[in-house]
């Protein structure tokens, strides 16, 4: 996926100057009604207790033998080149390596008597962690060893090297997800040097394919604990950020956990006409019809879905981040949406948030140039906005291209992930939220968000209902950008931060249900 940070804020940017002008009028006519509901915009949040019940807390706090240890196995992990090119060629000699390198760095893992280790289809790791208190639903926490490829042109340093410099980790997977993989294992790893048992059980998996598909690593994963009839109380896997200055107008970072990832559908179009000699040209050819069709659904952006998805709760509960009068455009949504929707369409990322995208990526017609082809082919992904189907979008795709000489051959598609619950009662929403308030203070607002790219966490929908996505890392646009992009890097920081919040959430999760809430008064 292209990651574009940068080019969210700037488009945000200059709508949102062009709004704050344009419905300035407006705004002021509805204020003195609407200043009443403005007071009411997120206030101290009320405190709640979370925690082991019956069991004293393990403080996050690590030794600097033990963070050194820490940042030393990441970067080894980054060094074995676990490359996905495709669903054929992955470095499987590198997954093996990858193994054996989890097995001498975090040894109680492997060892402790609660703990099942499974290797599943040859690469992937499945952790079963026993937990003491068998009617607390079990939990995972998900990632995926596997990377995309990197040359090393453009790089600032090799991307396997795994090197440290000015405080930061650089090499492919350092965000995208080799940090996950061994900060979760790190966490569970020092809490056992602490002598932790969990009361609630948990799995740890490890996935080695989800670049490529994730069908020989999570889907048999979640086939194999499916018919073993586990259920799962909410899944953790990539996907959700805490964005830092991504958009113009809110200077304080932002936590977004994705609900929700969009649909796929990779689409061939294919026009068969007349060959023959060039000299002799007919009037259209295969080449040119199938390149007017296309570029018509370039041209053609799908139907806009704001208020159709997760977009218009998380604008809505970004509202109170802005000034004024944007916290009261942004809140208002009743009147406003139409305007807001049209400047979130600016950009690119929060574009692909609210419709459906299509994306032209192959083009394949032609072998001499003399010779008119009798075949033009080309492919197109196509993100499909959660309250879409695979259905719905391929009939808009043939209205927009409108001629028949076009053939259409799905070659796979799925539909979007449904909403996972994100209420006041969502044990796994509300624990990130609240492990998320307790080690990222500076945080302003934990909002829902749709991932518009696909994760592993898809392939457990049938064992679980919650499937967050948030990996807890912050992220600058440039840093967004790096994703599968050029120097990838991790400051050693924000890792040893993903690590404490991990340390954190698994202590947090051993509690029955979300806890009550107290007043901010009361806990004072
Ligand atoms: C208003 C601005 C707020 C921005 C909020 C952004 C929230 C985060 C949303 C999306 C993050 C995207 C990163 C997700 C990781 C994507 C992983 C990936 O690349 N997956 C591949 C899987 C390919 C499988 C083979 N078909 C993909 O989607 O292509
Ligand atoms: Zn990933
Ligand atoms: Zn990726």
């Amino acid at each position: 996926m292209d990651h574009r940070g940068a080019a969210v804020k700037e488009g945000l940017s200059v709508g949102v100057r062009a709004l704050a002008m344009g419905v300035m009028g407006t705004v002021l006519a509805l204020v003195a009604v609407l200043l009443l509901r403005a007071a009411t915009f997120p206030g101290p949040e009320e405190l709640q207790r979370w925690g082991r019940p019956g069991a004293s807390r393990i403080p996050a706090q690590f030794s600097e033998a033990e963070l050194t240890a820490m940042k030393e196995a990441l970067k080894e992990a980054i060094r074995i080149p676990t490359v996905a090119f495709s669903s054929e060629n992955i470095n499987t000699t590198a997954l093996t390596e990858f193994g054996e390198h989890l097995r001498k760095v975090f040894p109680s893992m492997f060892s402790t008597s609660f703990i099942q280790h499974e290797i599943v289809e040859e690469y992937s790791h499945l952790f079963t962690i026993r937990g003491s208190n068998p009617k607390l639903e079990p939990y995972m926490l998900l990632s995926h060893m596997d990377v995309v490829p990197a040359s090393d042109d453009d790089w600032e340093v090799p991307p396997f090297s795994g090197l440290e410099r000015d405080g930061f980790i650089y090499g492919r997977g350092t965000l995208d997800n080799k940090n996950s993989a061994m900060a979760i294992l790190q966490a569970m790893e020092l809490l056992l040097r602490r002598n932790y048992v969990p009361q609630r059980s948990f799995y740890i998996s490890l996935g080695h394919d989800e670049e490529v598909s994730g069908k020989h690593g999570a889907q048999k994963v979640a086939a194999l604990l499916k018919s073993r009839g586990v259920r799962l109380s909410f899944i953790i896997d990539e996907g959700g950020y805490i964005m830092n200055d991504f958009l113009a107008g809110i200077k304080k970072p932002f936590a977004v956990i994705s609900v929700s990832e969009k649909g796929s559908m990779n689409l061939k179009l294919q026009v068969d006409s007349t060959p023959g000699h060039s000299s002799i040209p007919l009037k259209e050819t295969s080449i040119g019809i199938l390149a007017a069709a296309i570029s018509r659904l370039e041209q053609t952006p799908m139907p806009n879905m704001f208020g159709y998805g997760t977009e218009k709760s998380m604008i809505e509960q970004l509202a109170g981040q802005f000034g004024f009068p944007l916290n009261i455009v942004f809140s208002n949504l009743w009147i406003f949406g139409p305007i807001v929707s049209r400047i979130l369409e600016k950009s690119r990322v929060s574009n692909a948030m609210m419709r459906t995208t299509v994306a032209l990526t192959m083009f394949n017609a032609g072998i001499k140039v003399n010779v008119i082809p009798p075949t033009a082919q080309a492919t197109v992904n196509i993100r499909i906005h959660p309250s879409q189907t695979v259905p719905e979008v391929l009939d808009i795709i043939q209205n927009i291209v409108a001629d028949d000489r076009v053939q259409y051959h799905v070659l796979n598609a799925f539909n979007p992930l449904p909403l996972s619950p994100y209420d006041q009662e969502a044990f796994g929403y509300q624990l990130l939220r609240r492990t998320i308030r307790d080690v990222f203070p500076e945080v302003s607002v934990v909002v829902p968000g749709v991932c518009v790219g696909n994760t592993d966490v898809r392939h457990y929908a049938n064992i679980s209902t919650g499937l967050y996505r948030f990996n807890p890392v912050s992220l600058s646009p440039e840093s967004f950008k790096s994703v599968h992009g050029l120097n990838e890097r991790i400051s050693i920081q924000a890792y040893e931060t993903q690590v404490m919040f991990l340390f954190e959430l698994i202590q947090n999760a051993d509690i029955e249900k979300v806890p009550e809430p107290h007043s901010a008064v009361h806990e004072l």
